[in-house]
């Protein structure tokens, strides 16, 4: 039996007014003659009901996808052990939910500092999942540091049981003589930040230019999915997220575990709040609570 099952229409109808809408090709029917197929949870044949909060879409700049942060907490707001340990943090329920959600997507988005110690698969195996429906899995990976040959990512993308892994590296990264494209791997070379904020010798890459990289190359919503250090700073920037979807799992990991934060801010030389949820909703699934919401601007 599959580990991940089916969403009630209830759950789908709490998630539906945070996702994107997901335009995906399918074959065409002999009897309508259509290429294309909408699985936007807007138009998969649920019925009515839901939340009236906000709308689904993109409502921002054309040439930047719909992004939705999800990720799972824990109460003491950690999201590993510790930094490299692979943490079950879901249960079943809000795991088969993540399933449903990256199937809602075109692309998944992770943190080199995530791939390396988990080796993650980053398919959907939600029911009915087909190769056409799978989101893009894509690693931020600026220096080339994590080795794709051999990954579940690539053997996944071989068996065509996802698709092929788009890693992104920074100008200055050494171009690689490599068969990747053989399964529909990619290498995106873009240009790095002239702002290095902590100093080191490592390049950054703007979000924006990541964002308007990946819409230039037909990726039209991404789910980005962790790790700390990429959805603490993604929390400071409402202008470039949709909407946030976490999981908070009842139980503490205690410290020395991987905390999600954003950065401090400050106003007039005070603190003051550094990221903030508006238009909640939530909903138990299983034992883990799920806030949906949107990052207000100010
Ligand atoms: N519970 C959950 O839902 C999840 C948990 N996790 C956990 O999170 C942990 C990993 O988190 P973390 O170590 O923070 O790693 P991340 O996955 O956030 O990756 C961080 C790295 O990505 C690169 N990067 C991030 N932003 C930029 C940028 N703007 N420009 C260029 N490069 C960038 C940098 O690579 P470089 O250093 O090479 O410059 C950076 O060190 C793991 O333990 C994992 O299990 C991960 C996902 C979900
Ligand atoms: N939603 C969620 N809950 C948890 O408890 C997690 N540990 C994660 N981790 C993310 O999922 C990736 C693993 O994906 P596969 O099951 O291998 O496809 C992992 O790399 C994190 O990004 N997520």
């Amino acid at each position: 039996m599959s580990e991940v099952s089916e969403l009630s229409n209830a759950e789908r109808d709490f998630l539906r007014p945070y996702l994107p809408t997901k335009t995906v090709p399918v074959a065409p029917q002999p009897d309508d003659g259509r290429t294309t197929n909408d699985h936007s949870p807007n138009n998969d044949g649920d019925t009515g009901g839901g939340s009236s909060v906000g709308k689904s879409g993109p409502t921002k700049a054309t040439n930047l996808p719909f992004v939705t942060l999800t990720y799972a907490s824990s109460l003491d707001s950690m999201i590993s052990l510790a930094p490299g340990l692979r943490t079950a943090l879901s249960g079943p329920e809000t795991k088969s939910m993540t399933h449903y959600l990256r199937l809602q997507h075109d692309a998944i988005l992770i943190g080199v500092g995530t791939a390396i110690p988990d080796n993650p698969g980053l398919n959907s195996r939600y029911p009915g999942a087909s190769l056409a429906t799978q989101p893009r899995p894509i690693i931020v990976d600026p220096q080339m540091r994590w080795n794709v040959y051999g990954s579940k990512l690539a053997q996944l993308a071989i068996e065509k049981q996802g698709k092929g892994p788009w890693l992104i590296h920074t100008l200055r990264s050494l171009p690689r003589s490599d068969n990747m494209n053989e399964w529909g791997g990619e290498r995106l070379l873009l240009p790095a930040d002239d702002v290095n904020d902590d100093h080191t010798e490592k390049e950054r890459l703007k979000w924006s230019t990541i964002l308007e990289a990946l819409k230039a190359k037909g990726i039209n919503s991404v789910m980005i999915e962790g790790g700390a250090n990429i959805i603490s700073s993604l929390l400071g920037m409402p202008e470039l997220v949709d909407s946030v979807v976490i999981t908070i799992a009842p139980t503490w990991l205690g410290v020395g575990g991987v905390t999600v934060s954003p950065e401090a801010k400050t106003s007039g030389g005070e603190r003051i709040n550094a990221a903030h949820l508006q238009e909640t909703s939530w909903r138990q699934f299983g034992q883990d609570a799920v806030l949906c919401g949107r990052l207000s601007a100010s």
